[in-house]
């Protein structure tokens, strides 16, 4: 059999910042760093690097537009990947084995592939297609890479956000990433869901198992759990009902309730003093975030028990999808021009684009990847060649068009 041809350069570039082992919990960021000044040394981009948290670095390439007074565009990603069980794997997941598909094409099998290298990595492709034809953008493009998204953003985004160095790139509008999507359109999320991570701890009496002890600390958290999985139950049933229009709820649309943590007990026959339990709760945009937190409290003070926010996003800050955000009306022409079409959501889960919003910088969240499987977290993630290089296609198109909005 012929060996395969080889990768064209931008996969071979992909190739490269795949086996880049940015995997929690301990990331090579320095590699990562000179793999993203490599790149923009290629592209003449100008770099910044700092790292808020030792070791952490956030590195920002920019190609100043020809208008620079203008509001510019942050094209984000987060540059770790969540850490892999390899006995799941059919090849070494930092590898980024290249496997020949039925069809002609080849898979592209790493962790991060998805989530979110693809994405990352097709801004910079996008940039050196562009330079290529000799374009010049009206808005000055800052492409941002930070660190440990995958744990929260609270060593890189977070910090970012509240820096100067955020404050001077004078952003008007971002990119981030979304999520692969098994159907023909392209998810695009203007939102999402606040993470509201709680735990309940009750103490009560305590004694031999064999008595009828009154005041236990379980018996204080049922009516709790109790009431929390009648509200799941709730918005289980609102998810299933379709909208007014006809058209389907996502998760995005809805509050969801997990009880994720219990924690309880010594030994079989002796009463518990303590015990405590932990939901994972997602509070979706429409809610009243202020009055569901209220509720809370007062749903622990009534059974006495105390309650705490392990985490509470307190922002429920939406980009507008309508001809209010010219950002918008860009995004949405290039997309249609390239004959994509467009389906918007809230995020279910928590992104870095959460930072950006409430920081006041509109963001959509966007991954190039439709009909597809969802694989991001999973084992085997993988991305088609074909699918990177209708991604750097894709983000010549709609970069082309915000940086001119
Ligand atoms: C509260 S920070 C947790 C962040 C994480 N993000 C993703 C994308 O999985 C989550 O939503 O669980
Ligand atoms: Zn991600
Ligand atoms: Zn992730």
């Amino acid at each position: 059999m012929a060996e395969p041809s080889p990768p064209p350069p931008p996969v071979q570039r992909f190739i490269e910042y795949l086996r880049i082992k940015t995997v929690q919990p301990e990331p090579d960021y320095a590699a990562c760093e000179a793999f993203l000044r490599r790149q923009a040394a290629e592209l003449g981009l100008e770099v910044q690097s700092h790292a808020f948290v030792a070791g952490k670095p956030v590195v920002v390439l920019t190609w100043v537009g020809t208008e620079p007074a203008l509001p510019s565009i942050i094209l984000n990603s987060h540059t770790d990947v969540v850490p892999v069980s390899e006995e799941f794997w059919t090849h070494p997941p930092f590898d980024a084995a290249r496997v020949a598909t039925e069809d002609g094409d080849f898979k592209i099998i790493a962790r991060g592939t998805q989530d979110m290298k693809i994405v990352g990595h097709c801004y910079l492709e996008a940039v050196r297609v562009l330079q290529g034809r000799g374009a010049r953008l009206r808005r000055t493009l800052h492409l941002v890479y930070v660190p440990d998204e995958e744990t929260g953003g609270h060593d890189g985004m977070r910090h970012f956000v509240q820096s100067d160095m955020f404050q001077a790139l004078n952003a008007g509008f971002a990119l981030d990433e979304g999520m692969a999507n098994p159907e023909a359109e392209l998810r695009v999320f203007y939102g999402e869901r606040a993470p509201c991570w709680v735990r309940f701890v009750a103490h009560g009496n305590t004694g031999h198992g064999s008595q009828f002890i009154e005041d236990t600390a379980a018996e204080k958290l049922v009516p709790i759990i109790n009431h929390l999985m009648e509200l799941r139950g709730e918005q289980l049933s609102l998810f299933r009902t379709p909208h007014a229009d006809g058209s389907r709820r996502t998760l995005g649309d809805v509050t969801t309730v997990n009880l994720t943590m219990l924690q309880a007990g010594v030994q079989h026959n002796v009463v518990p003093e303590s015990a405590s339990v932990c939901f994972d709760i997602r509070i979706s945009p429409t809610l009243d975030y202020v009055r569901f937190r209220r509720d809370l409290e007062a749903l622990a003070a009534a059974h006495g028990a105390t309650l705490e926010m392990v985490q509470f996003w307190n922002d429920n800050t939406m980009t507008p999808t309508d001809a209010s955000n010219p950002f918008w009306v860009a995004f949405e022409g290039a997309v249609g021009a390239m004959g994509i079409p467009l389906f918007k959501e809230i995020f279910p889960a928590a992104t870095d684009a959460r930072y950006l919003r409430k920081a006041g910088v509109p963001a959509l969240g966007v991954t190039p990847l439709r009909n597809a499987p969802i694989l991001l977290h999973d084992h085997n993630e993988f991305v088609k060649e074909s699918e990177v290089l209708d991604g750097i296609k894709f983000y010549v198109g709609v970069i082309s068009a915000i940086a001119d909005a």
